[in-house]
């Protein structure tokens, strides 16, 4: 909207309104009426608001500071003009942010934090582009510790998975990454191209830590902790999600296939689709769909749901995801719809179920490895070489069921007070989301439980629980699922569960038990596993006792058919059934 002359004070808050509206944000915010007052008194004027909004080479950010400074430095106003200017597709470098003059009050809550500051938008070289593209919330680098306390990049399972399958491709990878983290990207040892998303620090806070972490994550995960809602979250999602799509129109070649994950992204489709008409676009979700009942709490859902339905593929982990997106689609945006599509518009978007897995050669073959033997030896004989080794390991997380499965295995070690050599128990918590306080307050209690079993059930030379927040290396994480005799998954809900497969991988001798939430996807695929469900502490604890009793042909039994389903369906049957259903979308003319 291009603005020729000052317009009247009545024509300009007018203006104002319309273009708030377009923007989807509250006329009735009080930060909304400020400005439509100062500009009613003659103290704003109505251009230097518009220019706010204007197209990418307007400073806007000098803008910013001088309605600021015009109105007195006005928290509210100014929250509504950040939020604009960010839907605006204002790019605020985090030194211009920092350096801005104005009240220190109002700035101070805007600056990004240094620990989180935008990495700087890593071009591809060469301006190349590419026929395939891989989209993920983070370039997966992480930093682990390994067994010896030595810091490696070791990737763990799908973060291979997805490297190889975008080298195989000659593709390029698109995602966020912290600035520490970006030193070791992929690029440097051997790994395919990567494009860097960048991020302010206040994006991190409202779009990763609110409308991920505290909005969609618990209310995709069955509301086990109550959703969050807020405004300016959904606005910064936008917002993201917009420079994702920006990101993948700068590196795609013409006719290129698009692969976009998970929940943070569910708007890049469509995004994507408006910019390049010409891309195949597929979409998988790593979580699960809630019921309509739990999908409609959400504010923006028809956003979301049309979001989706950009791409010509969107995939799920199972079958219940499927149903619940495709009634949605028919209850929420009124599409017609089939089992496994949806039309919008004559375009057909195909709905499927693609339980995600796991590369069981590599893990056989790592597993396989004298120094894997080494040390599983190793961790036992740290452990006091236990008669029975029960493990668990999890991202700390409320959905993992880590407090319950601790309390049930408290009551177990109760039991055995007189047992001469109890069994141990493992329980590897990664910290995960720790600047979001539910996590932070979730690891006080466990920490505290965990030292609480300890104090009471341990003793010298063996404790009852060895409990660590550490990430380890995959090379540890496959010496433990090597040493334990149990391993316990016992989610509320999980997408799949990843660690379930690879411990059954893992099993080369056809031994130990898996202790399987029902509620984690994995278990439609590993029925011989105990299953139970981890809200009752008898059934927990039954399964438990049930898995530490059960004898060798037992296990061998369960644990081969197991391993044979996950066999023959591992990451590359994955890869090669979403890849072809990608490859045969009909490529718009
Ligand atoms: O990135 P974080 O916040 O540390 O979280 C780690 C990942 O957790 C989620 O994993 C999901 O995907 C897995 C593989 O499909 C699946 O097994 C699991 O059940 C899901 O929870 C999340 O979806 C990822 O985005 C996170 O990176
Ligand atoms: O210290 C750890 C803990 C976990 N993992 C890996 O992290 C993934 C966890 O995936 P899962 O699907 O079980 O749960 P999520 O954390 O994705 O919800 C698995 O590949 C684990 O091997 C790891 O490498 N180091």
């Amino acid at each position: 909207m291009a603005l020729k002359r000052e317009p009247t004070p009545a024509g300009a808050i007018t203006e104002l309104f319309d273009r708030l509206h377009d923007l989807h944000l509250d006329a009735g915010e009080p930060g909304v009426r400020q400005i439509a007052t100062g500009i009613g008194r003659g103290v704003l004027s109505y251009t230097t608001v518009h220019n706010v909004f204007r197209g990418p080479k307007v400073p806007k950010w000098g803008h910013l500071e001088l309605i600021v400074d015009q109105l007195g430095g006005n928290p509210e106003a100014f929250h509504v003009l950040w939020r604009a200017a960010r839907l605006a597709e204002l790019a605020i470098p985090g030194n211009q942010v920092a350096a801005a003059s104005g009240p220190a009050s109002v700035l101070s809550d805007d600056r990004p934090q240094e620990a989180v500051a935008a990495a700087p938008a890593a071009e591809v070289p060469g301006g190349r582009r590419f026929g395939f593209v891989l989209v993920t919330n983070r370039i997966p680098v992480h930093a682990h510790t390994t067994g010896n306390g030595v810091r490696s990049t070791c990737s763990a399972g799908l973060d291979q998975v997805f490297r190889d399958l975008v080298l195989q491709r000659q593709g390029v990878w698109v995602g966020w990454s912290r600035r520490d983290e970006e030193a070791n990207g992929f690029e440097q040892t051997g790994g395919p191209p990567l494009m860097t998303v960048a991020l302010t620090g206040r994006e991190v806070e409202w779009h990763q830590e609110g409308q991920c972490s505290s909005t969609l994550w618990p209310l995709y995960h069955d509301a086990i902790e109550r959703p969050e809602f807020r405004r300016a979250w959904r606005d910064a999602y936008r917002v993201v999600n917009e420079r994702y799509a920006d990101a993948v129109d700068r590196v795609a070649a013409s006719g290129a296939a698009v692969w976009i994950h998970d929940y943070q992204l569910q708007l890049v489709p469509a995004l994507v689709r408006e910019r390049r008409p010409d891309l195949r676009i597929g979409f998988f979700l790593h979580i699960p769909l809630p019921p309509p009942e739990l999908f409609t709490q959400l504010p923006g859902r028809e956003e979301v749901l049309r979001g989706l339905l950009g791409a010509d593929v969107v995939g799920f982990q199972r079958p219940r995801s499927v149903q619940n997106f495709v009634r949605l689609c028919a209850d929420v945006l009124g599409l017609p719809v089939s089992d496994g599509s949806v039309d919008v518009g004559g375009r057909t978007v195909d709905v499927r179920a693609y339980p995600v897995s796991i590369d069981v050669g590599a893990i056989e073959g790592l597993v396989g490895q004298s120094r894997t033997r080494r040390r599983a030896q190793q961790i036992r004989a740290e452990l006091g070489n236990p008669d029975v080794l029960v493990a668990g390991i999890d991202r700390l997380d409320y959905t993992k069921g880590i407090e319950q499965r601790l309390v049930a295995y408290g009551e177990i070690l109760d039991g055995m007070r007189s047992v001469a050599n109890p069994p141990v128990f493992v329980q590897v918590a990664t910290l995960s989301r720790e600047r979001v306080a539910r996590y932070a307050s979730l690891r006080e209690r466990v920490d505290r439980l965990a030292g609480h079993l300890n104090g009471s059930y341990g003793r010298m030379g063996s404790p009852a629980v060895r409990y660590t927040n550490s990430a380890l290396d995959f090379h540890e994480v496959a010496a433990l699922y090597r040493a334990a005799d149990v391993m316990v998954a016992t989610p509320f809900r999980d997408g799949m569960n990843l660690v379930a497969k690879e411990y059954v991988a893992s099993r080369l001798d056809d031994r130990g038990v898996l202790v399987l939430s029902e509620f984690a996807g994995s278990a439609a695929e590993l029925p011989e596993a105990i299953l139970v469900n981890p809200n009752d502490t008898d059934d927990l604890k039954d399964a438990i006792l049930r898995a530490i009793a059960m004898r060798p042909a037992e296990q061998s039994r369960r644990m081969k058919a197991m391993r044979s389903r996950v066999r023959a369906h591992d990451s590359h049957a994955w890869i090669t059934s979403v890849m072809a259903d990608l490859d045969r979308a009909v490529r718009p003319v």
